[in-house]
């Protein structure tokens, strides 16, 4: 269902993933859990744990089947800028694919394109063989997984549920832990690229879990993405995301620096933009966001407020490790700023409004 093209590229990737499991750092340090992890949250217990049996799966990529020798029917959780054009290239790919959104009215456009509905995360997981969560934060991952009514309430042992959302590792473990005490499986898997790449199927996914369900669910994430990347235990994949997009963030903000500084000595902010494109700092994120800056637009692709919970998050994993990260720690009060006047459903870009004299 992939092109030959798009097969090779995903291969490669594949290959180097023994090079990447070889190199894999030892575990982080366990840091106290965030409030939305404290015991007050109103979570369905945790059933006595049930040992996972990874003979149960087959470890190729394909066939995708559900076990029973049919195609894996496939559920999917939160249908935003990201999990709309997902779950759309599932569906396109052909695939049997059950959806639902907090917001119900947002499934209408998948549903007439083919998809099926349930009302609840539970009824998804319980009529499906794999489930993908994209939600927006941890604590909306933790409650539509973990929460009444939940994934976790629908499992049972040979499903497989793949958290997609950009959470941290503690999330991702309290999640794994529900989701492993049904005898399902669990990979964590959040994305790195934006609404075009997941409208276009190229996005990166950052895995991390239990590796039978990677292998398991491969196909579907070769429909959705132009790369995978296997890096071991639950909260690896987790801590690649929140890496990448502390620097992402940094990065943008110091972008907005510099627009601005050069207006104010007199340069035209566009020839920065071009200038930038052409040297060793051009970045693919400066060039398609470069000139709606320099206009004051920022067309939202990703949302302000995500990128500021990365930050906050990715601030914490490195106080878990006593990581200095002074420069992440600046661009995070510059988008705690940029929300404080109103910004978080603009695009991240948005940030250089609070640099701006108001
Ligand atoms: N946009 C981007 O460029 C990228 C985003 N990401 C990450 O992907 C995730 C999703 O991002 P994106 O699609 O942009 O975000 P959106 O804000 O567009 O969508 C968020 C989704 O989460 C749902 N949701 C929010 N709160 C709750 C809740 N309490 N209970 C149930 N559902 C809830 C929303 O439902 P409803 O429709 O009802 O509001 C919606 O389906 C985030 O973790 C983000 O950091 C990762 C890579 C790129
Ligand atoms: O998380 C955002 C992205 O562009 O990646």
């Amino acid at each position: 269902m992939i092109s030959m093209a798009k097969a090779n590229r995903v291969s490669s990737v594949v290959v180097d993933r023994t090079r990447m499991l070889i190199c894999s750092s030892p575990i982080l340090p366990r840091t106290p859990p965030p409030t939305h992890l404290r015991p007050s949250m109103d979570l369905v217990p945790v059933k006595s744990f049930i040992p996972l049996s990874v003979k149960a799966f087959s470890t190729k990529s394909q066939p995708s089947s559900g076990g029973n020798g049919l195609p894996e029917r496939v559920g999917f959780l939160g249908l935003g800028i990201m999990g709309s054009p997902m779950a759309l290239n599932l569906i396109k790919a052909g695939h049997d694919v059950t959806v639902w959104n907090r917001t119900e009215s947002k499934c209408d456009p998948l549903v007439s394109l083919g998809a099926k509905y349930k009302p609840s995360p539970e009824e998804v997981a319980a009529s499906c063989d794999v489930t993908f969560a994209m939600l927006a934060d941890p604590e909306s991952a933790v409650d539509v997984a973990c929460g009444k009514n939940g994934a976790a309430s629908g499992m049972t042992a040979g499903k497989g549920y793949v958290d997609v959302s950009t959470v941290d590792g503690a999330t991702s473990k309290l999640i794994s832990e529900h989701i492993r005490a049904t005898g399902a499986l669990f990979l964590e898997a959040p994305v790195s690229g934006s609404k075009k790449p997941a409208e276009d199927g190229q996005l990166i996914f950052l895995t991390a879990g239990d590796e039978a369900l990677y292998e398991r669910v491969a196909p579907f994430l070769d429909v959705m993405g132009k790369s995978r990347f296997y890096l071991g235990d639950v909260g690896k994949g987790a801590a690649m995301k929140l890496v990448v997009n502390m620097i992402m963030g940094s990065m943008m903000a110091s972008f907005s620096e510099g627009i601005l500084l050069s207006e104010k000595v007199g340069l035209d902010p566009s020839v920065l933009v071009e200038v930038v494109s052409q040297g060793a700092i051009s970045a693919p994120m400066y060039t398609l966001k470069g000139p709606a800056m320099v206009q004051s637009k920022y067309p939202t692709a990703f949302p302000l407020k995500h990128q500021q919970k990365d930050l906050r998050l990715a601030l914490g994993l490195a106080e878990s490790v006593s990581q200095s990260t002074p420069i992440a720690a600046a661009a995070n009060e510059l988008y705690k700023v940029a929300k404080s006047h109103g910004l978080s459903d603009q695009d991240f870009s948005a940030v250089i409004e609070a640099l701006k004299p108001k």
